[in-house]
């Protein structure tokens, strides 16, 4: 299609602690998470020549998402497992909503602190629910409290309590293990929450509806998440705040990642952010901080021709069938309607859409894999919402690029 059949918006909402996000849960959440601060913190292993971390100090303000990334074995993890004590620092101090981890016993850290991993670590023998149940059972609450929670939890990270609670681990797909993984972390309603690759062993996609399904929980929750990746791109999307780590985790930047990407510190850090950056941003924008592009629609039971007529006459090339609860279900040329005899199986099956709470990025990779050159939206139900074009993404690159080119002198241009 041609580009002015999508009138595209060009308003850049930036992100700033989220707005949006926090806006769309619940109507704004106050935050539930604490600070965690690490002052000097050193961790040496036992017959090692080189400590592991090396004098870190940092803050991690309440109710942020932190991502630690760097590349492997540069000691993310350790540092991770060193504020819920899994690994006592050799030196240094940790507090935890002002109060020193080391000094806290090891019931009090597990109620504040949840803790979800890549392998998931689920218990094989215990149903979902029971595993849901884990942290809030061994902290003594009620049963009756234990299993309603197990239900609002396993609700929260979108699998429905009646059909998952009684499965086992080995019944779940990778995807849905993961979510079982984060509904056991949350269940004791911890104000911090660490993660360490938590969505590292499943495929692109089912990585990129967990990573959604993150960030709508966080808008809601307001934890406070470390977040341990090696995937740039996935503490772009998640991180509130990036620490870009180097050897013995030394902290090379630690800044916003709109801040990271338009001015690496050092060019270990560029390296690092990777080709790109430009279209890195996109990562940050959402598709409702877009004006969304309209298409002719049609439902399913419109006579052919009639959408035929109105796509032409309106020099569409195309346009879209919604079934009866308005969800896209094809996409259809004028040619196509040539002699067809119902909407229902003209052109082709819409298999993809993205949601308002998609990034661009996501956009812009539905747009190139679209033969029509558009990213259908769709609201939650599946509702069809508008589309965006290539047009729309370029005028936001484009006013990205405005909008750093004050404040980022050295950055190189893409
Ligand atoms: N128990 C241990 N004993 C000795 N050395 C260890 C131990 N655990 C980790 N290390 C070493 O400490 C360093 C940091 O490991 P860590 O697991 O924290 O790194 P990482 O950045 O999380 O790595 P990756 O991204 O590969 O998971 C590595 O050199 C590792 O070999």
């Amino acid at each position: 299609m041609s580009q002015n059949e999508v009138h595209s918006g060009t308003g850049v909402g930036r992100r700033e602690g989220r707005p949006d996000d926090r806006d769309v849960a619940s109507g704004g959440s106050a935050v539930s998470g604490v600070e965690i601060r690490l002052e000097e913190v050193s961790k040496r292993y036992p017959g090692q020549a080189l400590p592991a971390v090396e004098s870190v100090t940092m803050t991690i303000p309440a109710g942020n998402t932190v991502a630690l990334v760097g590349p492997s074995g540069c000691g993310k993890t350790t540092t991770m497992k060193m504020i819920n004590r899994l690994i006592e620092p050799s030196s240094g101090r940790i507090t935890i909503g002002g109060e020193d981890a080391h000094s806290l016993h090891p019931d009090q850290l597990r109620r504040r602190i949840g803790y979800a991993i890549q392998q998931v670590g689920l218990f094989p023998h215990m149903t979902v629910g029971e595993n849901v149940g884990v942290v809030p059972g061994l902290i003594g609450w009620r049963s009756g409290r234990v299993a309603d929670r197990v239900d609002e939890m396993l609700d929260l990270v979108g699998l429905d309590p009646a059909e998952y609670r009684d499965r086992f681990p080995r019944q779940l797909s990778g995807g849905q293990q993961q979510r079982v993984g984060v509904a056991r972390a949350l269940a004791a309603d911890p104000p911090v929450l660490l993660m360490d690759e938590p969505f590292g062993a499943v495929d692109p996609i089912t990585r990129g509806n967990l990573q959604d399904e993150l960030l709508r929980l966080q808008a809601e929750l307001g934890k406070t998440i470390v977040f341990v990746t090696h995937d740039f791109d996935e503490a772009v999307k998640l991180g509130d705040r990036i620490a870009v780590l180097g050897p013995r985790s030394t902290i090379l930047q630690y800044d916003t990642p709109e801040a990271i990407l338009a001015n690496p510190a050092d060019d270990t850090v560029a390296g690092f952010v990777g080709a790109g950056a430009k279209l890195k941003q996109l990562a940050l924008l959402r598709v409702r901080d877009v004006e969304l592009g309209e298409v002719p629609t049609a439902r399913v039971d419109e006579a052919p021709e009639d959408f035929r007529r109105r796509l032409t006459d309106g020099r569409s090339q195309f346009g879209l069938v919604l079934d009866a609860r308005r969800r896209p279900v094809r996409l259809v040329s004028a040619v196509e309607l040539r002699g067809v005899t119902s909407l229902r199986n003209a052109g082709r099956p819409v298999v993809d859409t993205v949601s308002p709470a998609s990034t661009l990025h996501d956009a812009l990779e539905a747009i190139l894999t679209d033969d029509e050159g558009v990213a259908v939206v769709a609201k939650s139900r599946g509702e069809y919402a508008g589309v965006v074009g290539i047009d729309t993404v370029m005028a936001t690159i484009r006013a990205l690029r405005a909008e750093h080119e004050g404040s980022a002198d050295e950055e190189t241009p893409s």
